[in-house]
């Protein structure tokens, strides 16, 4: 039988509504019996965690669910250096995913983390790297893909920050290097860099690493670990499938490097884990951790949602930021059509952000971030709003994938996501504390024609949404 791609089994139409939630950890048998791919389930934070094998080998994973804090799973792989580091930013619990998926990464399996947005995934990718890595060696031992230039500027900045060494240490020996190859980026001064000396851990778009690799400025054959973050999206991605998939199969071989995905949504995922197997992306005892499977959302949110008309969209939202007094949001706004594009209308964001200028009062920095800025503006915007203090971000879904702002409290959908798995990662942008019990806010602004479509995503997401009446 021909194996089929994931890009083809991805819900791509807004109105697909799947018959069981994607949860549910049945929607795929395995075609393939031998397959040795291992689930592991983890459905309680605190305590009891239920381990068990998707198929039919006996493929046994031991994992220390006891350690009470990162340095007790992590000392006996992660230079001690390094680990002070997570210390010292007060990364010292760890959350559940990084306490279930850390042990299995360090065994050296390939693995599928599955967790929920804000739940700390790549803390635990960047610890994997950290062990592996050689500083000694200047070749690229690890390669991060990003779908966006924002997502990549963050992981770097985290993965700089962890790298940092003590300063007696740094005449001692050389230091992790971390390059980030993003889109419109300075390519040029990369192939210098890349010449001259290689980084350890290259952070990129896929665009930007293929076009490195095609004309061999970049080579693979020392990567051990490869991370692809937000799989799902790069998958569906009808830009960047072709060259992930020869990022998997023909840039560097399954067999000699560890192989992550990560996402908060892995839409059929068994069917995503034999794809894994069949299609060679990774090695057949892949194990794919799945934490908190029955709750796909992050329980500190409270949705809700805003009947109005067409017309007073903009009067509701201002209604609501009056009431509300967030001190820190974000506004999602749906993409321009071609149609109004052709008409000359000004874009829908630039349009609101012209009106919250004026009219609303209680925040004097309100930026915006969507595709169609320059590099520069979008790095300006994302930097001002990082500085702290209180902000609204007027943003498109550009903003939806990965980007870290733990300061956001309230998430307002201007407009509808188009799908369930868009609805969960914008909602997911707010409620990134792992051990806080502040309750963030997701507010939907519908007209009323609107309301079976968020229904749909409350069924598919097993969350409930509350009407508001102003
Ligand atoms: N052990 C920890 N203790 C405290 N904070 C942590 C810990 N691990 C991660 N964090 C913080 O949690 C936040 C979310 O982490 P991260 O961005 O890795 O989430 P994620 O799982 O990748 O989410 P998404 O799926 O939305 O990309 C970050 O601000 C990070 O600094």
């Amino acid at each position: 039988m021909a194996s089929l791609s994931y890009t083809h089994i991805l819900p791509l139409s807004p109105i697909s509504t799947p018959k069981k939630p994607i949860s549910s950890r049945f929607l795929f048998r395995s075609q393939n019996p031998k397959t040795l791919s291992t689930s592991v389930t983890f459905t309680n934070s605190k305590s009891n965690a239920s381990s068990s094998s998707s198929s039919s080998s006996s493929s046994s994973v031991s994992i220390e669910l006891n350690a009470s804090t990162l340095r007790e799973i992590c000392q006996a792989h992660v230079p001690e250096h390094v680990l002070r580091r997570v210390e010292e930013v007060g990364y010292v619990r760890p959350t559940d995913v990084q306490k279930q998926a850390l042990p299995l990464l360090f065994s050296g399996r390939d693995c599928i983390l599955h967790a929920q947005t804000g739940s700390g995934k790549t803390l635990a990718y960047l610890l994997l790297i950290f062990s592996v890595i050689n500083t000694q060696r200047s070749t690229v031992q690890a390669v991060i893909v990003v779908p966006t230039r924002e997502l990549g500027t963050q992981v770097t900045r985290v993965a700089r920050m962890l790298a940092a060494r003590p300063m007696e240490l740094e005449l001692e020996q050389k230091s992790c290097t971390v390059m980030a190859l993003l889109d419109g980026g300075m390519l040029k001064r990369h192939k210098s860099w890349l010449k001259a000396q290689p980084p350890t851990i290259v952070v990129a778009t896929i665009k930007s690493l293929c076009q490195m690799l095609e004309k061999k400025i970049l080579k693979l054959e020392s990567m051990k670990v490869l991370i692809i973050d937000e799989v799902d999206f790069m998958f569906n991605s009808s830009k960047e499938v072709s060259s992930l998939r020869k990022l998997l199969t023909s840039y560097s071989s399954l067999h000699n490097r560890q192989t992550i995905f990560a996402s908060a949504s892995i839409p059929q995922h068994n069917r995503f884990v034999h794809d894994c197997i069949q299609q060679k992306w990774t090695k057949s005892d892949v194990v794919h951790v799945h934490v908190n499977p029955i709750q796909p959302m992050p329980s500190c949110l409270h949705h809700r949602f805003v009947i109005c008309g067409k017309n007073k969209r903009h009067q509701t939202l201002l209604s609501l930021l009056q009431s509300d007094a967030p001190e820190s949001g974000i506004i999602f706004v749906g993409e321009q059509s071609e149609k109004s594009k052709k008409a000359g209308n000004a874009p829908p964001t630039t349009s609101l952000v012209d009106f919250l200028r004026t009219s609303y009062v209680g925040c004097s920095d309100i930026h915006l971030l969507e595709e169609d800025m320059n590099f520069n503006s979008r790095a300006a915007s994302l930097s001002e709003v990082r500085q702290g203090g209180s902000y609204l971000l007027v943003a498109t879904d550009i903003a939806a994938r990965g980007v870290d702002l733990p300061e956001t409290t309230h998430i307002y959908n201007f407009d509808l996501p188009r799908t369930a798995v868009d609805y969960l990662h914008r909602a997911g942008r707010t409620g990134r504390k792992p051990f806080s019990d502040n309750r963030c806010t997701v507010t939907n602004i519908l007209m009323s024609e609107e309301r079976f479509v968020l229904q749909r995503y409350e069924n598919e997401l097993l969350f409930n949404c509350e009407e508001l009446i102003l």
